[in-house]
């Protein structure tokens, strides 16, 4: 009996222990079980920093590098570039001369040279200077010359047809005209060099070629732009400028042209210039507006200083076009010489002698292609050379 007893009371103990248990274990209010502790990171062994960083001395705060500040960029002036003289620049750029000129001379010569020069040969002569825009003039006195100097000579060497010829065409473009361009100084004051002509026949880029000419001869120069109508025009003279060291003197787009050349030539005096150039809007629309504009930058300028060269810009690949141009220019302003651009584009040289003619105003610079040394003084003999190949 004690036996069973003894099981009963310890199967109480048991079950009261069970019981309390499970209280315990859902008693409402039981907080969750913590989350599981991640692992600590591994410790890497400490990194040896420089003395004075990072160490905390008592009284003292952390020392932190200065900042490291970005390195400014370098602005550099732009480079002055010095450009070549322009002495026997069309004798360097005569192969760009020949390229272009000397199919109509070969012909010539071809004409010239055979045995027998009837009506019809002549006539072809003919057609060959004026398809070379020697203009009818000029021709027909050119033809009549050679007629009678063959007539002479009877047979021909090709040596004989060759001096003949050059003599005939080095007459026609008169080596006698006076070319120089005038650009002396008068005292303290600088010369003042106008230039006109249509935008598009290269009006600012011969600007700037002559201006860069002129740098090389050693003279200083300031240049004014006076296109106000065209923003690139003025844009694109400063790039001239720049390139070799001239001030440009510019104005507000459509601000008063006159205004802007008076200012260049105020600035080509205080800076003790050679020349001042000053490049010109050259719109068509009236002629009595051209005359209105040009005349009136004249004036202003004469305030100050005296007009010495007036140089019209003409593009011989306009051909008849640009003769009319011409003419308009020359009703209009004084021009004292003539800058003949893209001769190295067009076959039709003999422009250099029906312009000269009809305007009675010599050719002083010819462009030859579209780099920033290619305008040079023009040399009729040189230019004549070209065209017969020699
Ligand atoms: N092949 C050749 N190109 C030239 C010559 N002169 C100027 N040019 C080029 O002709 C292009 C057109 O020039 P234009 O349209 O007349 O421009 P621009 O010189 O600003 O003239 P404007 O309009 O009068 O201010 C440019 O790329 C020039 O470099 C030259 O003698 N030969």
């Amino acid at each position: 009996m004690d036996g069973y007893l003894g099981v009963i009371v310890i199967v109480a103990v048991v079950a009261l222990l069970a019981a309390g248990g499970l209280f315990l274990l859902f008693r409402p209010g039981r907080k969750a079980a913590p989350p599981v502790k991640p692992p600590e990171a591994p410790t890497l062994p400490e990194e040896k920093l420089p003395p004075g960083v990072g160490e905390e001395d008592e009284g003292a705060t952390t020392t932190l590098p200065p900042p490291v500040k970005p390195a400014e960029p370098v602005v550099l002036p732009p480079e002055i570039e010095k450009p070549p003289p322009s002495a026997g620049r069309m004798v360097r750029l005569r192969s760009r001369l020949a390229r272009s000129q000397s199919a109509f001379g070969r012909g010539l010569l071809e004409l010239l040279s055979r045995d027998r020069l009837d009506d019809d040969v002549w006539d072809e002569i003919e057609e060959s200077l004026i398809t070379a825009d020697v203009g009818v003039a000029p021709t027909q006195a050119m033809v009549e010359e050679l007629r009678t100097k063959v007539k002479v000579l009877g047979s021909r060497t090709p040596d004989e047809v060759r001096k003949l010829l050059r003599e005939q065409l080095l007459a026609q473009v008169n080596p006698d005209l006076d070319r120089t361009l005038h650009i002396q100084k008068h005292g303290e004051r600088p010369a003042v060099v106008l230039v006109v002509g249509v935008n598009g026949t290269g009006k600012t880029t011969t600007t700037g070629k002559l201006a860069r000419s002129l740098v090389g001869d050693g003279k200083k120069v300031v240049l004014g732009a006076a296109d106000t109508f065209r923003a690139a025009a003025a844009d694109q003279l400063q790039t001239w400028g720049d390139r070799v060291g001239a001030d440009v003197v510019r104005g507000p787009e459509g601000g008063d042209p006159a205004s802007v050349a008076f200012d260049a030539v105020a600035k080509g005096m205080s800076e003790k210039a050679d020349v001042v150039i000053v490049d010109t809007a050259g719109r068509l629309h009236t002629k009595t507006g051209l005359m209105d504009e040009l005349g009136k930058v004249k004036r202003v300028i004469e305030k100050k200083a005296t007009v010495d060269e007036v140089l019209l810009v003409l593009d011989a690949t306009t051909g008849q076009n640009g003769m009319r141009q011409a003419q308009v220019f020359a009703e209009v302003v004084n021009i004292t010489g003539i800058a003949l651009t893209k001769l190295d584009g067009t076959a039709k040289g003999g422009i250099v002698i029906s312009v000269q003619r009809e305007l009675g105003v010599p050719v002083k610079l010819v462009g030859l292609g579209e780099g920033p040394d290619d305008l040079a003084p023009f040399d009729p003999e040189v230019f004549v050379d070209a065209i017969l190949g020699d």
